[in-house]
């Protein structure tokens, strides 16, 4: 699964002036891969873990708990089985608009991949159009992608950026995830309040101050 999500993440935004050469879809890189079939093997594996924390995997309440584990699981991780072509559904407009655009607070549920609980939180997207437009809920799409799947926070908001990026070529791109750690909520430090924020910033959101602060005042409350 590293080489999938390593093939999404070697782009880089447009320069200001446009001019910049034509990126190659990667999409086609990530294959499709459907996890049904794991169904079995994975309720055994939460039933053997029903087990270990002390309960009767057998009791009423917990008969069919591995399977509904599973099922979530499953899920959580539903990135792994999509690509970026399946959720674009080639909802890319030729558009003469080189104002930016801002989606904010997309909500997020991902799977930190050191503990393997949640972190959750939003995701504010703004790129700068450079004659193309995406459809706006395959932001929101593109999202669900990376953050269904086991990660740290810091992969997910390139990886999004590289997706605009590659579905668009705009002439540039700012994506800010603002998130809560489960790992440092439930357990270990136990700090309920402390939010991570991570930002990635390419093409004129990285090299133009007045770009990046239009983009970090409209996703601002
Ligand atoms: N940079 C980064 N770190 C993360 C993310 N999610 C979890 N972590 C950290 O991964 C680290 C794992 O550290 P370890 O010392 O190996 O694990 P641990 O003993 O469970 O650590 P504690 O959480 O401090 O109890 C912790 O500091 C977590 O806070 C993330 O998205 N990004
Ligand atoms: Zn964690």
């Amino acid at each position: 699964m590293a080489d999938q999500l390593h093939s999404d993440s070697d782009s880089t935004a447009h320069g200001c002036n446009g001019n910049a050469k034509k990126q190659q879809d990667a999409t086609s890189i990530v294959e499709r891969r459907q996890r049904d079939h794991l169904l079995g093997e994975m309720s055994s594996a939460y039933k053997s873990v029903i087990s270990m924390v002390g309960e009767n995997p057998e009791r009423q309440g917990l008969k069919k708990t591995p399977e509904r584990a599973a099922k979530a699981m499953l899920f959580f991780t539903k990135g792994y089985d999509e690509t970026l072509d399946d959720v674009l559904n080639e909802a890319i407009f030729d558009e003469d608009h080189d104002e930016m655009v801002v989606v904010k607070d997309i909500e997020m549920f991902s799977i930190c991949e050191h503990h393997m609980v949640p972190f959750i939180g939003k995701v504010s997207i703004g790129y700068l159009p450079n004659k193309r437009v995406l459809g706006i809920s395959k932001l929101a799409r593109i999202v669900e992608i990376y953050s269904r799947r086991m990660q740290v926070q810091e992969r997910l908001t390139k990886q999004i950026a590289m997706a605009i990026t590659k579905a668009v070529q705009p002439n540039g791109v700012g994506v800010v995830v603002e998130a809560t750690h489960m790992c440092m909520v439930m357990r270990g430090v136990q700090k309920i309040n402390a939010v991570t924020v991570t930002s990635t910033m390419l093409g004129c959101l990285r090299d133009d101050p007045k770009s990046r602060e239009e983009f970090l005042s409209l996703i601002k409350k």
